[in-house]
């Protein structure tokens, strides 16, 4: 008998030892992570629908927009089989809010990450959902994320882990605006001179829903165009049973407005921003900006016998934009049935102060601190313009607005095609001495550059986003920073010129929250630090769609010789081609 074998009796003695072991954990339970595949096949389609009683072609998922919630928990694997049936039109999906760890070929931005998922395609993300939290899926191709296509991530905690705050039901809405024009009529007119502005939104959709008074169009619309007596366009209700604690998880995908939420009656309180648990604090009216995602606690503790208005309103634009409706329905009354009372009014659309106090109001929970490192080593101030280019209209930081190359960046670094883009650096800062943000330029003419920022492995970054004025008077917007592949901590906001000597000494390094994005206000600046620690290529960008499409973003890139084999997938545009084997 070799020294490795066992004898009979003592692997028999072996097995019994072996079974009383796990029957002893299994009467202790301890739960044992297990990681899990979450897979999902999606076709995504063109379809007429009316989801604010006005027909139009729009993009769904299987069927539906808001397309499905993908429901995850945390370290569990998703893999979304994408099918593009969208007939003529390219696209790619974004996981938003996920940092793509290990895989940054899979962040879904097209241009940036990957190629454009060709009609008739299939493609295939894979990623690890690695935290817990609210987190979004859209569309990340020219503007087609406001034709429908986005949804919800939801990443529960692993079995037997509980949230810092107790709750009795979960609830995912995601709110939106909505246009009439087709994307491509918007993209066109965009790029167009003279310049054709997309306008405000007609309606606001609360989870895909929204209203748009047929009778009032004009000219007058067909009833197979517009009927508000279409039950695809009944607002959106949700019930809820009197005396409990409901965590909504409220977000916002808007193409351009930022909102104000509120439960006509209801307080609701804070609980967590963009995946991070936040200090509690209670609000009425809660702000929100494009690409953020919080979750509300709202107890179900008023007069049962009747329904609720749950509203939404554009705020920082002076839209004339109908107020988003939904109902908030105490059981057992009818889901339909219209609250007694008109809905409640928003705040005014341009007092600033209410939302710069809710940003400075979000900090990190009191043990879910992650405190940032207390320096850094390289500071990027971002200028946020409106500009002229070439006679068209468009927005830049640092008066150099971005063109996304057809070589997406993450294969021509990787693979070393760098004659694909600029490689002379972007600017650091803009003319800090002479540039007053508050009138017009003299002379707003910007230029246009493909080239990025790159970040040294591992290093400390901070980002000032400091806004101005637009090419109108007494004019400056709201512009949601959105980064991918990281969270940033918010060291601070400020009203006007950022000042590089004494606003650092106020900056928050005890307990500002991770976000992963972020607004700067009007004639304001926000200060940002992430650590620049995963290997890939990654956007920042204004999350507003007609302002990303016209160059307000940049992009970063770190540690691309750690970045592992990219899968060929993602390849076959641009100088790409010839790397696809036959
Ligand atoms: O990019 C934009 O253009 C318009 C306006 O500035 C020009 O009509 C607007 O409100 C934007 O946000």
């Amino acid at each position: 008998m070799s020294g490795y074998q066992l004898s009979e009796s003592k692997s028999i003695a072996m097995m019994k030892l072996l079974a009383l072991c796990f029957f002893a954990i299994s009467l202790i339970s301890i739960p044992i992570a297990e990681a899990r595949i979450r897979h999902y096949k999606w076709e995504l389609k063109y379809e007429y629908k009316s989801p604010d009683c006005y027909k139009k072609l729009v993009i769904t998922i299987n069927g539906r927009t808001p397309g499905p919630t993908i429901l995850a928990q945390q370290n569990d694997t998703v893999i979304v089989e994408v099918k593009n049936s969208l007939l003529t039109e390219n696209t790619a999906i974004h996981w938003h809010g996920i940092r793509q760890i290990g895989t940054p070929w899979f962040d879904g931005t097209e241009g940036v990450t990957q190629c454009p998922i060709l009609p008739g395609d299939t493609f295939v993300y894979k990623f690890v959902v690695d935290r817990p939290g609210t987190y979004l899926y859209h569309a990340h191709y020219g503007m087609q994320r406001e034709s429908g296509l986005y949804g919800s991530i939801r990443v529960a905690l692993p079995d037997g882990e509980s949230e810092p705050f107790a709750y009795d039901y979960d609830r995912s809405i995601i709110l939106n605006d909505w246009f009439h024009k087709s994307t491509y009529e918007q993209a066109a007119g965009l790029s167009s001179i003279p310049f054709q502005w997309v306008g405000e939104p007609q309606s606001l959709l609360i989870q895909g829903k929204g209203r748009f008074d047929c009778s009032a169009a004009n000219p007058p619309m067909k009833a197979d165009v517009c009927n508000n007596t279409n039950p695809e366009c009944s607002l959106y209700s949700t019930t809820v049973v009197p005396g409990k604690t409901y965590r909504l998880r409220i977000s916002s995908l808007t193409a351009l407005s930022a909102l104000s939420f509120q439960i006509e009656g209801h307080n609701m309180t804070v609980v967590e921003a963009d995946g991070h648990y936040v200090e509690p604090f209670v609000v009425k009216n809660l702000f929100i900006y494009s690409g953020e995602t919080y979750s509300v606690l709202v107890k179900t503790d008023q007069d049962p016998s009747r329904n609720y208005w749950a509203t939404t309103n554009v705020v920082s634009r002076n839209a004339t934009t109908p107020p988003g409706l939904a109902i908030f329905n105490y059981y057992p009354n009818h889901p339909r049935r219209s609250p007694p009372t008109i809905p409640p009014s928003g705040p005014m659309w341009n007092d600033i102060e209410p939302r710069f106090n809710q940003s400075v109001a979000i900090k990190a929970r009191r043990g879910h601190i992650y405190p940032p490192p207390a320096t850094s080593d390289r500071v990027i101030v971002l200028l946020n313009t409106q500009n002229r280019v070439n006679g068209n209209v468009r927005w830049s930081v640092n008066n150099v607005s971005l063109n996304i190359p057809h070589t997406p960046y993450l294969i021509a670094l990787k693979e070393n095609l760098l004659r694909t883009f600029s490689q002379t650096p972007p600017p650091e800062g803009y003319d800090f001495k002479n540039y007053d943000i508050f009138p017009v330029q003299n002379n707003t003419n910007g230029t246009t550059s493909d080239a990025i920022y790159r970040l040294q492995l591992n290093s400390t970054v901070d980002i000032i986003l400091q806004n101005a004025n637009t090419m109108n008077p007494n004019n400056s917007e709201t512009h949601p920073w959105h980064l991918h592949g990281h969270d940033f901590w918010i060291l601070g906001y400020g009203k006007g010129k950022f000042d590089p000597i004494n606003d650092p000494k106020k900056y928050n390094l005890v307990d500002p929250i991770m976000k992963n994005t972020v607004p700067v206000h009007p004639f304001g600046w926000t200060a940002l630090r992430f650590k620049a620690d995963n290997p890939g290529v990654w956007a920042f960008h204004c999350h507003i769609e007609s302002h990303f499409f016209l160059g307000m973003g940049v992009v970063f890139e770190e540690g691309i010789e750690r970045v592992g084999k990219l899968p060929s997938s993602i390849m076959g545009c641009g100088q790409t081609k010839h790397l696809l084997k036959p």
